[in-house]
């Protein structure tokens, strides 16, 4: 997404060429703006921001635009994110996320750069159905992984049970006391359909999430869908997201940064898992042996690649090896392409499931035909995400298969990103909100109001959120 136009411009308005513009600046007038501009850069955003307290002419010199997004661009984000993040994600999620600034033609940086040096950091807590990824917004990438089932306690337990266990687990290895800061907690893709029941259980799983953090005494909880923050890694608010999850593969249409369930989210049933049993049972064809599922799983990750063109694939010489720790050289050729061509042709794995492709087309013609927002293209970006769509090829072939299957007015400029943040795209998209200027009070609920407002209008109400 191109930076709205109240951005662009705020980024480099016409600045005066003379320090009189501003207003007299004593003894410093006789300098050319320039020079006073590179002097404020290398001051530094603290002498700078304290500057502007000297009188009328300094404040307006040292709060130039253009000033605060050369510090912007210091930061450890990147600017891209960064200006997606502020104009897109500014307004929280309640506010459908459309140009948060478009409103605010007075954008100013030195402000957004205030604003994000004291949101305090979150912990984020990705709990995928077969990999759980966690860590600390301020750092560049998740600190921990592990599989979610050896966190989640009894899987008999009640509901309130299991996630408590699990929390506690993450803070425990943390070495985190719930009580210092707030959590951004990844929304698994369950119960997407949009029946009454599924519903019911979506905000029942929210109910108890916010119940069990705020016993725990955590100050603010945010709690976004993982496909919606796959979306935001990938800088939009619309599109489709296709996350390939550890035993099944959703299609998910968001607009404007809300799960469309009532467009329909597309579910395949076959996801990381199949991929890596089937890799297994190849290998056992071929007699290769191994010592367990999880060298299958580190031989995939190596060596396996979607094919552009499956046929034409096997007429290639395609051997190739990798090491495993511990067990040696693998050498693949075929499975190397057939493994993950099972999802495109899921009867090749003896799957009686719906192609990849597909089922992706199946849900462009459901945003077509629903035509309500009077945008035509807002589903045209699919955007990849899961540890498995980081294969080698993938959105390359869906792009090519999309192309051949939809007629031209739904497939002309449809676009296939791969996952922007590869296994960590939801974690990321979290980050990216943990970040932005506005964070506390835009994203988060707090415990006073969780507990004021569960009182007035029952549970439902964290439904908003
Ligand atoms: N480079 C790669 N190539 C192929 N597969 C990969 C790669 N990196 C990770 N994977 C696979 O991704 C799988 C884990 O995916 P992920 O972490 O998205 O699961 P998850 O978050 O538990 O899934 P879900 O979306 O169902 O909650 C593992 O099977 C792993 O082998």
């Amino acid at each position: 997404a191109a930076p709205p136009e109240a951005f662009a411009a705020a980024a480099s308005p016409r600045r005066p060429q003379a320090a009189g513009e501003y207003g007299s600046l004593g003894a410093l007038d006789v300098l050319p703006i320039d020079v006073l501009a590179q002097i404020l850069r290398l001051l530094g955003p603290a002498d700078a921001a304290r500057s502007t307290a000297v009188c009328r002419a300094w404040r307006l010199l040292a709060s130039d635009n253009g000033l605060w997004a050369f510090f912007l661009r210091l930061g450890p984000d990147p600017w891209e994110l960064v200006v997606f993040a502020e104009t897109h994600l500014g307004a929280g999620p309640a506010l459908h996320p459309g140009l948060y600034y478009d409103s605010s033609p007075q954008l100013s940086f030195k402000h957004v750069y205030t604003r994000r040096a004291v949101v305090p950091g979150s912990i984020i807590v990705d709990g995928g159905s077969g990999y759980c990824k966690y860590g600390w917004s301020k750092y560049a990438a998740p600190s921990g992984r592990c599989a979610t089932f050896l966190e989640f306690g009894n899987i008999e337990s009640p509901m309130y049970a299991r996630l408590r266990h699990f929390l506690s687990t993450i803070y425990t290895r943390m070495q985190v006391k719930p009580s210092t800061q707030p959590i951004i907690v990844v929304l698994p893709l369950c119960h997407s359909d949009d029946t009454e029941s599924a519903r019911a259980s979506r905000k029942q799983y929210r109910d108890t999430l916010y119940s069990v953090l705020f016993d725990m005494n955590v100050p603010a909880v945010c709690s976004v869908d993982q496909a919606v923050l796959a979306l935001y890694a990938a800088k939009r608010t619309s599109g489709i997201v296709v996350n390939i999850g550890f035993n099944a593969t959703s299609i998910v249409p968001i607009f404007q940064g809300r799960v469309m369930h009532e467009i329909g989210v597309e579910t395949v049933g076959q996801g990381a898992l199949k991929l890596t049993g089937f890799l297994k049972e190849l290998m056992q064809q071929r007699n290769i042996t191994f010592e367990s599922l999880y060298t299958v799983r580190t031989i995939k990750e190596k060596l396996c690649y979607v094919a552009a063109d499956y046929e034409a694939e096997k007429r290639k010489d395609t051997q190739a090896s990798c090491e495993v720790d511990g067990e040696g050289w693998f050498t693949l050729s075929e499975e190397r392409f057939k493994t993950a061509e099972i999802l495109f042709q899921p009867q090749i794995g003896g799957v009686r499931a719906m192609g990849l492709h597909k089922a992706v087309s199946l849900c462009m013609d459901h945003c077509y035909i629903s035509e309500v927002f009077g945008d035509d293209n807002w589903y045209k970006t699919v955007v990849l995400s899961g540890g498995s769509s980081c294969l080698p090829g993938l959105s390359e072939r869906l792009e090519k298969e999309l192309r051949e299957l939809l007629p031209a007015h739904i497939s002309e400029g449809i676009r296939v990103i791969p996952p922007p943040f590869g296994i960590d795209s939801a974690w990321f998209g979290a980050k990216m909100i943990s970040n932005v200027s506005t964070f506390t009070e835009a994203w988060c609920i707090k415990k006073k109001q969780f507990r004021q407002k569960t009182r007035r209008n029952g549970p439902s109400f964290v439904n908003v959120w």
